[in-house]
């Protein structure tokens, strides 16, 4: 058994939790951005891993992330309880419908709307970061960017905390693979308005370095 595998978007995002690991069993990997990408390649590695004996025993999808105001703070760690497609279903004249309520058959869905993180890896990243805001991270494939549309997810989703681009991806690979999940993030800029000039991306990778003794 080989130890945990950290998946990121970018390259930058790994270069900062390798700087901070603790931990030399820990396989850090940047593998795209985006459910997609991110649920593919991660499938893909943990296919190979178990394909030559040396399964992981968990994967942690991680990176910078968006933060719901009020909830959590800019430079903020984040520990995901849950993995939640937030745009994944149709959109009517009353809003959002989630794809679980669009009348598919269940075994369509895989694990439905949302995966839960393990509840093992989760309390040892918990113990490690007493100080990370935990609760549900969104998963969207645009970063959201308007007052209207900040607001309808704060409705949809009043326990999320987070928004980032590939969580749900990842846990979906975890979860085909038999495999624990868990997301930790840290936040470069507020959920809101498009504002380029208020993300703090290198704070968020200095809280990632910090996070990453977490990994273990
Ligand atoms: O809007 C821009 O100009 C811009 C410039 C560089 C990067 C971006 C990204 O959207 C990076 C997305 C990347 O980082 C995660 N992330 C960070 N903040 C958010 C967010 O508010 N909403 C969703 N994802 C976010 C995400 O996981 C991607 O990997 C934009």
């Amino acid at each position: 058994m080989t130890g945990l595998l950290v998946v990121t978007a970018v390259p930058a995002e790994a270069e900062a939790i390798q700087a901070g690991l603790a931990d030399p069993t820990v396989t850090v990997v940047p593998v795209g951005v985006g459910p997609a990408v991110a649920g593919a390649a991660t499938a893909r590695l943990l296919a190979l891993a178990e394909a030559t004996g040396r399964p992981y025993r968990g994967v942690v999808s991680a990176g910078v992330a968006g933060g719901f105001p009020g909830r959590v703070t800019v430079g903020g760690t984040v520990l995901g309880t849950q993995a939640v497609a937030a745009d994944l279903g149709a959109e009517s004249p009353e809003g959002f419908i989630p794809v679980d309520e669009l009348g598919m058959p269940a075994e369509l869905l895989g694990g439905g709307t949302f995966v839960a993180a393990d509840p093992g890896l989760l309390a040892s990243l918990r113990t490690a970061l007493p100080d990370a805001t935990v609760g549900p991270v969104l998963t969207v494939s645009t970063v959201t960017g308007t007052a209207p549309s900040t607001e309808a997810l704060r409705q949809r989703h009043p326990d999320a905390v987070a928004e980032a681009m590939e969580g749900y991806g990842v846990a979906v690979a975890a979860s085909h693979a038999g495999v624990p999940f868990a997301e930790l993030r840290t936040i470069s800029n507020p959920i809101g308005p498009r504002d380029r000039a208020a993300w703090r991306l290198r704070d968020a990778l200095a809280a990632l370095t910090d996070a990453a003794t977490a990994l273990r």
